[in-house]
């Protein structure tokens, strides 16, 4: 479902006398339906490069990324958009609000964009937003104001709407409460069990290892950088 091969991935910085800095080199993977691989390895190692990569929002300088069959290192950014909304879901923690929409509508939005009338897909993000510990006199008001944990919750909700085959989680843990990181963590097995192929940074390790079938070392691609242990194509004994 997620195919990388050979992919590399430089920054030329221009306004530093156009220096250029290798951050990954020759990175192949394979994440199949119904698998979620985390995503390890040392802060700078390209975790968060691979996963913009992945989404489409860096532009690898070599090698295919292949979501779905579609080569997204190929495609014109409308083929991209068409991706995102149809194929490929991406939830991290921080929600990018809209000013005056209802969260309610925030939530709905995926599907809707996919052609899922609009009872039904409110019907799921009511669902979504219970599930999620967002009190209902919320669901009327712009997510705006709402705190930071809040935000995060609606942007969960938002992002596990619409069944993408595909999905990139990145810390979709990180500060929840207990209660919440348990929702979260099931809506994750429950995307897996419906057959999403899933990648995610987790650096919650409890919930990597309860979730994530097998873990990549991203330093193991990162120029300079060893890799600290043999993970790749391994699996989790305890997870799998
Ligand atoms: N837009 C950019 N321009 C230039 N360099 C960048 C850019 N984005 C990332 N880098 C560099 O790429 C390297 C990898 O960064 P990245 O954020 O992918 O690491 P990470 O593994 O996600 O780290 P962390 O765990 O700390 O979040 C770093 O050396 C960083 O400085």
């Amino acid at each position: 479902m997620i195919d990388l091969s050979n992919v590399s991935k430089t920054f030329t910085l221009h306004n530093q006398g156009s220096a250029v800095i290798e951050v990954l080199n020759d990175v192949s993977l394979t994440v199949s339906s119904g698998e979620c691989v985390a995503l390890t390895g040392a802060s700078g190692a390209g975790k968060s490069t691979l996963m913009r990569m992945i989404y489409g929002n860096y532009r690898a300088q070599s090698g295919a990324i292949r979501v779905g069959g579609v080569d997204l290192v190929q495609s014109e950014p409308r083929e991209i958009i068409q991706i995102r909304r149809e194929v490929l879901g991406y939830v991290s923690q921080f929600l990018r609000v809209v000013p005056r929409v209802p969260t309610l509508d925030v939530v709905a939005e995926p599907l809707r964009a996919v052609g899922v009338g609009s009872d039904e897909a409110r019907t799921r993000a009511k669902e979504l937003l219970a599930q999620l510990n967002i009190p209902e006199r919320l669901w009327s008001l712009s997510p705006t104001t709402f705190s930071g944990g809040e935000q995060q919750r609606v942007n969960i909700a938002r992002g596990f709407a619409h069944p993408y085959p595909a999905m990139l989680l990145d810390e979709p843990t990180a500060s929840l409460d207990a209660a919440n990181r348990e929702v979260v963590l099931s809506l994750i097995e429950e995307a897996k069990a419906r057959g999403a192929a899933i990648i995610g940074i987790f650096h919650d390790e409890a919930a990597r290892t309860r979730v994530c079938d097998r873990e990549i070392d991203v330093s193991r691609f990162t120029p300079g950088m060893s890799s600290s242990s043999e993970a790749i194509g391994q699996y989790n004994e305890s997870a799998a």
